[in-house]
C-alpha cells in the first residue's frame, strides 16, 4: 500500500511554541485515519500545513512521493477537500447554492447529495438547517469536488445517533472507492470503529502510529475469568506458576505465554466452576489514556 501523504521530521512554530515538534508519520491512501490527541497537541495545526493554511519551518511534506513547498502546495491542496473548525457557510444561501460556489458540475452534486441523504433540505435556505444538518453540508462541501484526501476535523460533533451512523457508512464506503481520510475527534468510540490506522500525538510530538488490528492485539494478552471462588482460583493458578492479578469480581491472567487450555484444565479438575472469560480487548480510549498517563507522569517525575 502507497502512502498518499508523509510528514517527515516537520516542526511548525508560532514565536517560540513548537506546536509541531519533529513530527513524522504516513498515511496509506485508501485508508481512513484517525488522529488522536488532547485539546491543543496541534491536530488542527497539522491539517492546517496540508491544506498550505500554515508554512512550517522544518521538515518535509511529500504529497504522493512528490516534496510540497509553498510554490507547489496547490498541488496537494486542490486535491484535498476539509472540514475543519466549523464550516464555511452562509446562512442566507440554500445547501444548493454553496455547491454552485464550488463550482460543482450538477452531476457531482446529485451524487454528493444522494450520499448525504440531503434531497429534502437542500433547496432551503441554511438559516433554516439544524447544526447536525449544517455539519452534514460541511462534510459534503468538504466531498463535492472529488477529491483523493479528505480531511474532516471533528465531524461528528452536533451529529445525533443516526447522522453519525450514516456519516460512519459514508466515509466507510468513501475510503473503499480509493479516498483517503484525515479524521480527529475527541469520541473515541466512534474514532475506533471507522479507523484503519490510528495517530496519536501529544504536545505536537508522535507517540504512536499504528494499525486498528494491531492496537486492538494489544490487550489480546490477558483473558479476564469470573468463577465460582476467585480466591481459590487465583491461589490455585498462582501456586501453578500462572501470573494472575485480582481485578475485584474477577481475575485476570496474563496469556502471553498462551495457556488458556492448561489454566482451564486446572480449574475443572479442581472442580471450580467457570462463569465467564473474555479477551481484555484494547480500545483505543484505554490506549490513549495510558500513554498520555504515562507521558505526564514522565514529566512529573523529571
Ligand atoms: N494561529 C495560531 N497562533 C498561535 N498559536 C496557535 C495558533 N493556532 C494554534 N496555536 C496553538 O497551537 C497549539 C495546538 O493547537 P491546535 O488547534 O492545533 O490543537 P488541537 O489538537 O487541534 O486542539 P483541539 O483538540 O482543542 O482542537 C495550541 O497551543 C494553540 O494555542
Amino acid at each position: 500500500m502507497s502512502d498518499i501523504l508523509v510528514f517527515k521530521n516537520l516542526t511548525k512554530q508560532f514565536g517560540k511554541h513548537k506546536v509541531l515538534d519533529n513530527l513524522s508519520f504516513h498515511i496509506p491512501k485508501g485508508h481512513v485515519v484517525g488522529l488522536v490527541g488532547p485539546n491543543g497537541s496541534g491536530k488542527s495545526t497539522i491539517m492546517k500545513c496540508i491544506l498550505g493554511i500554515y508554512p512550517y519551518e522544518q521538515g518535509a511534506l511529500y504529497f504522493e512521493g512528490q516534496k510540497i513547498t509553498s510554490k507547489n502546495v496547490n498541488r496537494m491542496s486542490s486535491r484535498t477537500g476539509a472540514l475543519i473548525e466549523s464550516p464555511s457557510i452562509y446562512p442566507f444561501l440554500t445547501g444548493m447554492q454553496h455547491f454552485k460556489l464550488y463550482s460543482a458540475t450538477k452531476a457531482d452534486v446529485a451524487d454528493v447529495v444522494n450520499l448525504m441523504g440531503m434531497g429534502k433540505y437542500i433547496n432551503s435556505k441554511v438559516t433554516r438547517y439544524s447544526f447536525g444538518v449544517k455539519q452534514k453540508l460541511g462534510i459534503a462541501l468538504a466531498l463535492i469536488n472529488k477529491p483523493d484526501l479528505v480531511i474532516l476535523d471533528e465531524p461528528m460533533n452536533g451529529l445525533d445517533l443516526m447522522a453519525t451512523l450514516d456519516l460512519r457508512k459514508i466515509i466507510t464506503s468513501e475510503a473503499q472507492r480509493g479516498i483517503t481520510f484525515i479524521v480527529s475527534s475527541h469520541i473515541l468510540s466512534e474514532l475506533e470503529k471507522i479507523s484503519d490506522d490510528i495517530i496519536l500525538i501529544n504536545n505536537g510530538k508522535m507517540f504512536f502510529q499504528t494499525t486498528m488490528p494491531e492496537l486492538r492485539g494489544l490487550g489480546q494478552r490477558s483473558y479476564i475469568l469470573t468463577t465460582n471462588d476467585n480466591k481459590a482460583a487465583k491461589n490455585l493458578l498462582l501456586q501453578h506458576g500462572f501470573v494472575v492479578a485480582d481485578n475485584g469480581s474477577s481475575i485476570q491472567i496474563d496469556n502471553s505465554a498462551r495457556q488458556l487450555n492448561d489454566f482451564l484444565t486446572l480449574l475443572i479438575e479442581n472442580h471450580i466452576e467457570l462463569l465467564d472469560i473474555s479477551h481484555q480487548g484494547m480500545d483505543l480510549e484505554t490506549a490513549t489514556l495510558s500513554y498520555i498517563k504515562g507521558s505526564r507522569e514522565a514529566v512529573h517525575n523529571d
